[in-house]
């Protein structure tokens, strides 16, 4: 229980009608969860507008409602709180109900297009073998202490952020590390939040149904940094060509991370192979189990963050030495008939460019590349051609297919992916609109020594259409098919 009048802190309030010396239970912003003596925040949202709940809300025993514009008819036993903007004031208000609980542990906030899962959950392992108590928050999973939670979210709402960093604290956390998305920034999910430290992995297309332009996308993220405060770092990848305009306005502290420029935290590739990456980090070497010169940044990004919060470099780099991959990103195995298989959740133009260049650089032959990859339904359309060129450039063989298309025609899709293909290379593609059916394929063409990449899902364990899940993991389907072929 708390006093609304003590959760206000911070909040930029415009009218009150009725008193805030009023003890509520819980904070909602769903109406539809709302129990005796809640607080309801009527926020506006892209399908609904949670205003038309308010009534609901106080049928169900709301006694406090924070909103931006008061009900017509107002209820004498009830508070209304008249707020500028609710997505910041749930946020506030959170922070103000969970007491704070960013303040009380160091939270790390990684941001930019790709990356921002391998590095978060890099980090937590790293600070836990360095004997730490460690938290996260991820699109894979979120982790307080030993006790594990289903992900929602890339970065989940206000709410759950602060119940979350709540019970991190109860359980001794000393380190955060979160993914901090552009929606997440954009809809003030994070606004509030005490962070040590904020990192920038790379910016590259995608959520542009959702940003309508590539600046607007670049600006979103670029604010997180603007709002850091003077003792907290900024860590950017300034091989990046935006890193250096994430910096522009920020009062942080100022850090770099670069393969090919100067930066405070500077790497080089010594070698590049399947059983991983030999680097050489601020002129000290380190064999690592990742893959992939795109690891090579997360892995300095997760050095910088470690140095910055006070690791020694040679304990540092010796726990990278031990860090496993992180799962669904360029997870893989070799059957017993000596086909390859990468299950990666490259769901970008960039990342489907990095994996498969990673792939085609480190492969000894003229083994065949067979991709099979689609593109989310309800989810940015431009990349679906693009996604289509690379694919068909970088594979010997493509089988397009699909991938979650939510409340989209599927064969729409598929569609809008095939136009990308340049007519030279359309030979090369097939298109099989069932997911299984399309790995199925794969591991028919595939002969020994080929290498099959199942692109787009990584960790998902389900595909969703027209708003059911049904269960799908990319992993035990196609090890399932690899090892009826070893039979
Ligand atoms: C586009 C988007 O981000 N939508 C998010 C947004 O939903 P919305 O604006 O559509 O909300 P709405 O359904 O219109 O409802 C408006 C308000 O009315 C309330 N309401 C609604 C119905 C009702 O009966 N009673 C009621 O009170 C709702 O609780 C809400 O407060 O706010 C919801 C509540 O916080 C989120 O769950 C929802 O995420 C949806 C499910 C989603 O798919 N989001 C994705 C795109 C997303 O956020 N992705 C990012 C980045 C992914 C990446 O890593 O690349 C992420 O961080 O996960
Ligand atoms: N630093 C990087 N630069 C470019 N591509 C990357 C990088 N790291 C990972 N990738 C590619 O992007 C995919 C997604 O990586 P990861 O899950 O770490 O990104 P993310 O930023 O968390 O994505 P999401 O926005 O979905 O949460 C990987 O499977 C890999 O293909
Ligand atoms: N966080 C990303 C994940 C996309 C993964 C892909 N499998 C899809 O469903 O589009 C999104 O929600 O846009
Ligand atoms: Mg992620």
């Amino acid at each position: 229980m708390k006093l609304v009048k003590d959760i206000l802190y911070n909040v930029s309030i415009n009218a009150v009608q009725g008193s805030t010396d009023v003890l509520i239970n819980a904070v909602q912003f769903d109406s539809r969860k709302i129990e005796s003596n809640d607080l309801f925040i009527a926020q506006k949202g892209l399908i609904f507008d949670g205003h038309k709940f308010i009534y609901n809300a106080i049928e169900l025993g709301a006694k406090v409602i924070v909103c931006e514009v008061f009900p017509e008819n107002l209820n004498k036993n009830v508070t209304y709180i008249q707020v500028e903007d609710s997505n910041e004031a749930l946020a506030i208000i959170a922070s103000n109900f969970y007491d704070n609980p960013s303040s009380k542990l160091k939270l790390v906030g990684v941001t930019g297009t790709n990356g921002k899962t391998t590095i978060t959950t890099l980090l937590h392992s790293l600070f836990q073998k360095a004997g730490f108590k460690a938290g996260l928050l991820s699109t894979v999973k979120i982790l307080v202490g030993d006790t594990k939670y289903e992900a929602t979210h890339t970065t989940p709402n206000s709410l759950a952020i602060n119940s979350y960093l709540y019970e991190m604290v109860k359980a001794g956390v000393d380190y955060c590390f979160m993914e901090v998305s552009s929606h997440g920034i954009h809809q003030k999910r994070t606004t509030g939040l005490q962070f040590v430290g904020g990192v920038f992995t790379n910016l590259t297309h995608d959520h542009l149904d959702y940003h309508s332009t590539f600046k607007e996308y670049r600006d979103v993220k670029k604010s997180f940094f603007d709002d850091l405060p003077k003792t907290a770092f900024a860590l950017v990848n300034i091989d990046d060509k935006n890193g250096e305009i994430m910096l522009q306005n920020t009062k942080a502290k100022k850090y770099s991370y670069a393969l090919k420029t100067m930066a405070n935290y500077k790497a080089k590739i010594l070698e590049n192979q399947f059983s991983g990456l030999f680097l050489n980090i601020n002129d000290q070497e380190v064999w690592t189990k990742l893959i992939g010169s795109f690891n090579a940044y997360n892995l300095l990004a997760v050095f910088g963050v470690s140095q910055l919060l006070g690791l020694k470099s040679t304990e540092a780099l010796t726990l990278i030495s031990e860090l496993e991959n992180v799962s669904g990103r360029f997870e893989h195995f070799i059957s017993k008939e000596g086909v390859t298989a990468i299950i990666d959740y490259a769901h970008t133009p960039d990342a489907l460019k990095n994996v498969l260049e990673t792939i085609n650089n480190i492969r000894t032959g003229n083994e065949h590349v067979i991709t099979v990859v689609g593109c989310g339904g309800d989810r940015d359309k431009a990349k679906r051609p693009v996604m289509g060129r690379i694919a068909s450039q970088l594979s010997t063989e493509v089988i397009f297919t699909s991938d979650n298309p939510r409340s989209e025609n599927p064969q729409t899709i598929l569609d809008e992916i095939e136009a990308g293909v340049e007519p030279e290379n359309f030979k090369k593609t097939l298109s099989v609109l069932d997911r299984e059916q399309a790995i199925k394929t794969a591991t028919k063409l595939a002969k020994k020594g080929d290498i099959i990449l199942i692109a787009g899902k990584g960790h998902e364990t389900y595909q969703e259409v027209n708003g059911i899940r049904s269960h799908f993991d990319d992993y035990e389907k196609i090890s399932q098919l690899l090892k009826a072929i070893e039979g």
